[in-house]
């Protein structure tokens, strides 16, 4: 329906127009002219102001009418509508209500504003809508009649609660162009965006009408402000914008509603309403959060100090850090991305990534070791063992034997060694030697009247004993660093002391060989000094043994040497009695057997039956070998032996726990498998720089070498994984390994590697039956080795294939300009002698006078007299046409080339 116009009103009032416009104006409205059309508040208004010439019923007699009471029809249904918000008056016979006969201009402002934001209230008799306001003001405190400036807006409601947005609408001219909620300082010139000004928290400028949160605690306090504020524009924000009190004019009046003023504006809410001066706790808070967050990405987080530590797990994702910064992790994802860095909220990252984004952010981000992760781990099963340990009472210990590695550079006879040092077993001898390989042995020695046991772990290099150290088992006792006297200290013989020292290892030094000719065994002690290895009879504290493992020479003292080294620094104790804690040096997946680990008892004594978790792999000891293939029942600290029993392939220096019962076991296990996926994840992830990834997205692809690892032993399998990850092969190619595991390449590899578009890399194993020919139906690529490196070579081999090849220009032939040959044809022609290589149609060129490149056109025509040809070589004369390069003189050089490919070293 058209709003009805002044004139329209004015006429059905019987009233001039004139008469109604001043009226209105009088009462808060501002109406134009007698065509102006009006709001149904306040046309409500005018018929208000002129009851008694009201020719026709109000549209809405009952809203309408002043306070005139009514006796209350249904009382029920009344109170009804009147319930929720009533306290006051009852309807009856007698409907007067509270407040005593208020002027009526009052109760048509009243009514009107409530009547609009309440229709319930609107619908029911005039009196109980009046009463219905949530306060029932007594006549003293009654505000006197007043203009409202709100009094046109038809959404303007007292009694309602905050509305989240300003309206627009009503009869308001000023409402348009207004911006900031700014008030008018005593009715003057606009000031924008309520300036801040003393006393009142005045939101920057722009802020006074969004719907923000800081904004409340602008202070509508400023009664100056809000007294103009009838063109403000404030939603719960837009109070804000009233809040520079006092402008010119404007007298300071706290409180905010006071007499004449404390309404911001015809479309805010009532800005008026009383506000605390004081700010809440809250707001301050939120404020202080506002000013420290750094807005990257348009998201804002709350910054760390740059101290401020926050632990998280290898392989956490965006979301855990979220949850420690208690942030939503989408902005961690919006933040990591302005960063340069793709990554969704449950990706498991890496340390460098969260760095980055810690210090960003002000967090210093500390990722908890896999030391500390597993130890945090076993506390929630009640398993502290480093407490344990120390609990641990003098009588309790008992002597152990000490646990050696043989470490040295490559051939320097480190197999030949152990092969010998196996066969000077005292009781083996009897026993009839060692018959099995198990990945540790134990030898004893006769030393000072006692027979003595030493342990040695079976896998010579210092490879398997940092991989151990990586993993946190530090299982040797002593290092015995064995050096060809033939070929003296080499780089791995360096690597390896260093390795040694590094762990706090003490070494013995086997100078091997010493039966071959021109072998120097002192030269190896000299040697070695400058790596603070002084031999003892120099003066130092390293035993030096000179030995000959192919005649087996000198193995007896170099036994000595370990158990006097251990003897002078070691404390080789361990308590026997309780529950085995170790390590698995070693483990395979038999054929037989199923999963079978060398496992060596470092502390309590490992029993068939138990319940054990070694790494991810648990199970219960179904029975254990020694090195001689004998069934044994027990085994005490520093003693290794083969379990059979577990589930899966434990990898090598895994601890082993002897577990209450076979479900925590299980658990334990578990979880730890749960851990180490999230830290391979985050390892496997290399990373794309945003606009390597953009660009790979806009050409469509993202190259990605997948991988899949199988191989006999698991410490073949990570040693293989660790060495390709080192691969350097930069940032536009990603190698992932998608899968890792110990055994025959089975049909669920190659569904993987299909799936993945996956390589297979065979480690000495070969695929189970038929899946061959499942991979060769499929397409997939198998490779098997039994180098470790051939492995290497052929994957960064075809990494390089699919790097993007990089170009280098390379001169083909160079042409001199003897002539030039004006044609209207084909613009000018130089006349060149090749000079050198062969110059050819369509290649690129480079114009050159004087050492300069004057430009690179394209051999756009080639003759030989008449004829077009595509190639004129070194010494023949031709005709060079560069298609519109025409800025040839004589004695320049044409020289041309071609882009080749630059082989990758
Ligand atoms: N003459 C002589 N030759 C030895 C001696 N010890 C080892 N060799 C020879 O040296 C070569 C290398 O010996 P290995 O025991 O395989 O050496 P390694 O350090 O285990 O070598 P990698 O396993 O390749 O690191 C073999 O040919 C041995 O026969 C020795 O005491 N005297």
């Amino acid at each position: 329906m058209a709003k009805p116009r002044v004139h329209e009103i004015a006429k059905e009032l019987g009233v001039p127009s004139k008469d109604l416009i001043a009226k209105l104006n009088q009462l808060g409205e501002y109406v134009k002219g007698p065509s102006s059309t009006l709001e149904a508040p306040v046309v409500r208004k005018a018929r208000e102001a002129f009851p008694q010439t009201g020719t026709k019923p109000a549209a809405k007699p009952a809203a309408a009418r002043p306070a005139a009471p009514k006796p209350a029809v249904k009382p029920a249904e009344q109170e009804e509508a009147s319930a929720p918000r009533v306290s006051a008056p009852k309807p009856g016979p007698k409907p007067a209500p509270k407040p005593a006969a208020p002027a009526p201009a009052q109760t048509v402002d009243e009514q009107a504003t409530s009547a609009a934001a309440a229709p319930a209230a609107s619908e029911a008799p005039a009196a109980v809508a009046d009463d219905a306001k949530p306060k029932g003001p007594t006549p003293a405190d009654m505000p006197k009649p007043r203009p409202r400036p709100g009094g046109n807006n038809p959404f303007s409601d007292r009694t309602a609660g905050p509305r989240p947005r300003p309206r627009p609408g009503g009869n308001n001219p000023f409402q348009g162009p207004r911006t900031g909620g700014a008030p008018r300082p005593g009715g003057g010139a606009p000031r924008p965006g309520g300036a801040p000004r003393p006393g009142g928290a005045a939101p920057r400028p722009g802020q006074g009408f969004g719907p923000r949160p800081a904004a409340p605690a602008g202070g509508a306090g400023g009664p100056g402000g809000a007294r103009g504020g009838r063109g403000g524009f404030g939603g719960p924000g837009g109070a804000a914008g009233a809040g520079g009190p006092g402008g010119p004019g404007g007298r300071p009046a706290p409180g905010g509603r006071g007499r004449g003023g404390g309404t911001a504006g015809a479309f805010g809410r009532q800005g008026g309403r009383p506000v605390r001066s004081r700010k809440s706790k809250r707001a301050k808070r939120a404020e202080y959060e506002q000013q420290q967050a750094p807005s990257i990405g348009g998201v804002q987080i709350p910054r760390g100090d740059g101290t401020t530590q926050i632990r998280l797990r290898r392989g956490a994702t965006l979301s855990d850090f979220a949850e420690k910064i208690d942030v939503n992790p989408a902005s961690l994802v919006t933040v990591l991305f302005h960063l340069g860095e793709m990554a969704t909220a449950t990706q498991s990252l890496d340390e460098d990534t969260f760095e980055a984004l810690g210090v960003e952010l002000g967090y210093k981000i500390q990722i908890v070791s896999p030391e500390d992760e597993d130890k945090e781990l076993l506390e929630d099963f009640g398993l502290d063992l480093d407490a344990e340990l120390e609990a641990e009472t003098d009588e309790e210990l008992e002597p152990r034997a000490p646990i050696v590695t043989v470490m040295g550079h490559v051939d320097h006879g480190k197999t030949r060694l152990l092969d010998a040092i196996r066969h000077a077993d005292v009781i083996s001898g009897e026993a009839g030697g060692i018959t099995q390989h198990i990945g540790a042995y134990q030898v004893h020695h006769e030393h000072d009247g006692v027979t003595r046991a030493i342990t040695f772990i079976d896998t010579p290099g210092h490879e398997a004993f940092t991989a151990m150290r990586a993993r946190g088992a530090q299982v040797t006792d002593i290092a015995i660093l064995v050096v060809a006297a033939d070929d003296g200290v080499m780089p791995q013989t360096i690597e390896a002391l260093n390795h040694a020292q590094a762990a706090n290892v003490p070494i013995v030094v086997a100078v091997n060989k010493v039966d071959k000719e021109g072998a120097n065994p002192d030269k190896i002690r000299q040697q070695l000094t400058e790596y603070n290895l002084v031999a003892e009879e120099w003066g130092g504290d390293t035993m030096f043994v000179d030995v000959s493992a192919l005649k087996g020479q000198g193995i007896d003292e170099l036994l000595q040497a370990v158990l006097l080294t251990a003897d002078a620094g070691l404390d080789l104790r361990a308590n026997p009695n309780k529950d085995a804690r170790g390590v698995a040096v070693e483990a395979h997946l038999d054929k037989g057997r199923g999963a079978v680990a060398t496992v060596l008892v470092n502390s309590g004594t490992l029993r068939v039956g138990d319940a054990i978790v070694a790494g991810t792999a648990h199970g219960r000891v179904r029975a254990m070998f020694d090195e001689h293939d004998n069934l044994v029942t027990e085994a005490t600290p520093a003693r290794p032996v083969l379990v059979i029993g577990l589930t899966s392939v434990p990898g090598a220096g895994d601890s082993f726990i002897v577990a209450e019962d076979d479900r925590t076991a299980r658990q334990i296990a578990e979880k730890r498998a749960a851990a180490e996926r999230a830290a391979q994840l985050a390892k496997r992830r290399k990373r794309i720089s945003l606009e390597d990834f953009n660009k790979a997205l806009e050409e469509g692809k993202v190259d990605t070498l997948n991988l899949i690892i199988k191989g006999d032993v698991s410490g073949a399998v990570e040693a293989l994984e660790d060495a390709l990850l080192q691969i350097d092969v930069g940032d536009e190619v990603d190698l992932r390994i998608i899968h890792r595991g110990v055994g025959a390449v089975t049909q669920n590899d190659v569904n993987l590697a299909t799936v993945d578009n996956a390589i297979i890399i065979g480690f000495n194993v070969r695929p189970a039956e038929r899946v061959q020919d499942m991979a060769d139906r499929e397409g997939v690529d198998m490779r098997f080795y039994s180098v470790i490196y051939r492995a290497l070579e052929d994957v960064e081999a075809s990494l390089k294939g699919m790097l993007k090849p990089e170009y280098e220009e390379k001169q083909v032939g160079a042409a001199e300009i003897m002539e030039i040959f004006r044609s209207s044809k084909f613009g000018n022609i130089a006349g060149c002698l090749v000079r050198s290589g062969a110059i050819k149609r369509n290649a690129k060129a480079k114009v050159v006078r004087g050492g300069t490149v004057i430009g690179e056109p394209t051999i756009d025509t080639l003759r030989r007299f008449k004829d077009d040809v595509t190639e004129v070589k070194d010494g023949f004369e031709c005709g060079i046409g560069l298609g519109k390069f025409n800025d040839i003189q004589v004695g320049d050089i044409i020289e041309t080339f071609e882009m080749v490919e630059i082989p990758r070293d």
